[in-house]
């Protein structure tokens, strides 16, 4: 199989972290989307999270406004963002997992429990014409669950693998991509897009941009980190780099 090109998209939750922590308007995530647009980023991923600790509802107001590149929103199944989503009717939305008390988001988002609950949510969406993507485990049953209900899109959660990787645990690390190379090809025989993303780095980003039938990887808190030390243009260019050069 001749691998797609892989669109990167750029995840700037992280700068309104930083800025929400002090309030006021500075570093303006709107600015840094801009700036990602411009240092190649094929897309903005942004998510609007129940509490707003880091985007606000005006960050997607601004972003909806600003942007070139489509924006991936990235919301809970709630009847709160779907009212959002349906207003500003992005490129696509992405649905996650969510909790209150959650440091980042902790896993996939359980669909074979709730297909028709999700199915429901997901159909509005779908009509108003939001590519609808589902942030998941890399487990069978959830990917077909995902395509039962209607997604078009999955993004597989890289966090354990990435994890792993950071605490030196390499067998955990290798049997997390495995598992991951392996559902990427499954949820593409069923003829769902393929994404993936979540704690991904220069470190970790290689092996999994190099399966064929992945097409975009989201990105955000290394990249927002690493641009403190040498700029977001230079930092995101470096991550372009490496993913050309795993899939050439
Ligand atoms: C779903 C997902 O992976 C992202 O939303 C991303 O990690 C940034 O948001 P949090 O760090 O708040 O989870
Ligand atoms: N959906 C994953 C994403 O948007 C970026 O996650 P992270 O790189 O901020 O962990």
């Amino acid at each position: 199989m001749s691998a797609e090109y892989l669109r990167l998209g750029v995840n700037i939750d992280h700068v309104a972290t930083v800025r929400n922590a002090r309030g006021g308007v500075y570093p303006d995530p709107i600015r840094a989307a801009k700036i990602a647009e411009q240092a190649g980023a094929d897309g903005i991923t942004a998510h609007l999270r129940e509490d707003r600790r880091h985007i606000t509802d005006a960050d997607i107001d601004g972003l909806m406004a600003a942007l070139s590149v489509p924006l991936n929103f990235e919301m809970a199944a709630t009847d709160e963002m779907q009212k959002i989503a349906l207003r500003h009717k992005p490129h696509a939305v992405c649905i996650v997992p969510e909790k209150r008390e959650e440091r980042t988001t902790e896993g996939g988002l359980e669909v074979a429990r709730e297909e028709n609950r999700l199915a429901h949510f997901i159909a509005p969406l779908r009509e108003v014409g939001c590519r609808v993507s589902i942030f998941i485990a890399a487990d069978m049953k959830q990917i077909e669950a995902a395509h039962r209900i209607g997604a078009q899109v999955i993004e597989l959660h890289t966090g354990a693998y990435c994890d792993a990787h950071a605490e030196g645990d390499f067998a955990t690390r290798d049997r997390e991509l495995e598992t991951l190379r392996e559902m990427s090809a499954f949820a593409h025989s069923l003829g769902l897009e393929v994404h993936a993303g979540h704690g991904l780095t220069y470190d970790t980003v290689q092996p999994v941009a190099a399966f064929p039938e992945v097409v975009e990887l989201n990105i955000g808190h290394f990249l927002i980190g690493e641009a403190i030390f040498r700029g977001l243009t230079p930092a995101i260019a470096e991550m372009r780099r490496l993913m050309d050069e795993a899939r050439a």
